[in-house]
């Protein structure tokens, strides 16, 4: 077992017997293939919607191989435990990658688990050298979304419309670099948590928050899209998601067996796979961490009728990416679509950039990335970016200099 990783057993019982966690075979089931195999032991994080994001990995495996059973294994998070310290600070350091997904990825390598669902946005672009993302599955909406408090007038439904001086809660530095930029009349503090957190946070009757902003992808899984007051994308203000956001990855060994690979190519999505390699080749080319304000968006265009994945729900896709209505002509037609925006972290200064071309596979599309990265630090991305790791490293000196006079914090 890995060092504190604890598996919640019950978790996932209570909602539907058929995705049990029990690790005997269920006797509801009377394949025989389910008792020759063991189960798949699928790793998430324990937060509401990692377990849904599981259970939809799950639904999926188990309609491609109905004969095999599934164990979700909820495991609790370093990341999960620190409520305390900013995000910002949470995420340098020598432990940065490690701080969601360390606890499961030991276990995923002891065997203890055959994969882990994560959201592809949480992922470091670099991962340990044995393990690899077996799959990136149908992605779900990539957009940021603006929620309102509850105590607006109604009349208020847009981020443009917030009177001067409101506060927008987001840890994210680009969310709040980005929304800087378009609205310099905003103010913006840190709101931590899980999204029914974060939501409480912004309900409460004492709450600072005129709005938070939050993925669009893990309200609509949750059942709460009716919350989202705008949504946020380049044709709406100016404002580009985070690298990968909106689609789950399968994390494997990288020596995974051949049944597991036969697995991952059932789930995984072709079209999503590329537009989310685009974007993870820039971000491994500029070398930036979640914390670092570079925003993006793609699309596919041409071929025929125009079409976006960017604003698509999953199910117009197989589960090859090609576009289900038949008039949709297939990604190898079409130019995939790469918007990049690289922000300061006060808004003040920012370098733009939009490629396309036509990518016929995942690592086409990756060069994508890697030369837009490269015309981006041409344009001056290159010293937004310098300035934003000199002011780390500044912030890491005075809190190891503070650490040094007033002892850690505590909790
Ligand atoms: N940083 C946390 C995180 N990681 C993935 C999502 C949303 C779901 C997704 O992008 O797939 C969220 C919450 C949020 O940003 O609102």
């Amino acid at each position: 077992m890995a060092s504190g990783a604890a598996i919640d057993l019950q978790a996932t019982s209570t909602t539907d017997p058929s995705s049990s966690t029990t690790t005997t075979a269920p006797t509801h089931s009377n394949t025989s293939a389910s008792t020759q195999f063991p189960p798949i032991k699928i790793g998430t994080r324990r937060s509401a919607l990692a377990q849904i994001q599981a259970r939809w990995v799950e639904a999926q495996l188990k309609r491609a191989f109905p004969d095999r059973t599934y164990n979700i294994c909820p495991v609790l998070a370093q990341g999960d435990k620190d409520k305390v310290t900013p995000l910002q600070q949470l995420s340098q350091g020598e432990n940065a990658k490690s701080l969601w997904t360390g606890e499961l990825e030991a276990m995923l390598e002891e065997g203890e688990l055959d994969m882990i669902v994560h959201c592809l946005k949480d992922m470091p672009t670099q991962l340990p050298p044995n393990l690899k993302i077996g799959a990136i599955l149908a992605r779900e909406d990539p957009r940021d979304a603006l929620i309102l408090s509850p105590r607006l007038p109604s009349t208020i439904t847009t981020v443009s419309a917030l009177p001067a001086g409101s506060k927008i809660g987001t840890s994210s530095i680009r969310r709040a670099a980005s929304l800087r930029r378009l609205y310099p009349h905003l103010e913006f503090g840190d709101v931590r948590g899980n999204v029914g957190t974060r939501l409480g946070k912004l309900d409460a009757a004492d709450s600072p928050f005129a709005g938070i902003i939050l993925a669009a992808a893990g309200l609509k899984r949750m059942g709460m899209e009716k919350r989202i007051s705008q949504y946020l994308s380049s044709s709406s203000g100016g404002m580009l998601h985070a690298v990968g956001q909106g689609a789950l990855a399968i994390e494997v060994k990288a020596a995974c067996s051949p049944e597991m690979e036969d697995m991952l190519a059932a789930i995984r999505c072709e079209r999503s796979s590329r537009a989310c390699e685009a974007e993870r080749g820039l971000l491994r080319a500029l070398e930036g961490g979640c914390s670092v304000p570079i925003g993006v968006e793609t699309s596919w265009r041409g071929g025929g009728k125009g079409l976006s994945v960017g604003a698509q729900p999953a199910r117009d896709y197989d589960k090859h990416g090609d576009a289900v209505a038949e008039k949709e002509p297939h990604m190898d037609e079409q130019e995939l679509v790469l918007k990049t925006l690289v922000v300061s972290v006060d808004g003040t200064e920012s370098v733009e950039f939009e490629s396309a071309r036509k990518v016929r596979s995942v690592d086409e599309a990756n060069q994508l990335g890697r030369d837009v990265a490269r015309i981006l630090m041409d344009k001056g991305a290159d010293r937004i970016l310098a300035k934003i790791s000199e002011d780390k490293k500044v912030a890491a000196a005075e809190e190891l200099e503070r650490i040094g006079k007033e002892g850690p914090a505590k909790e």
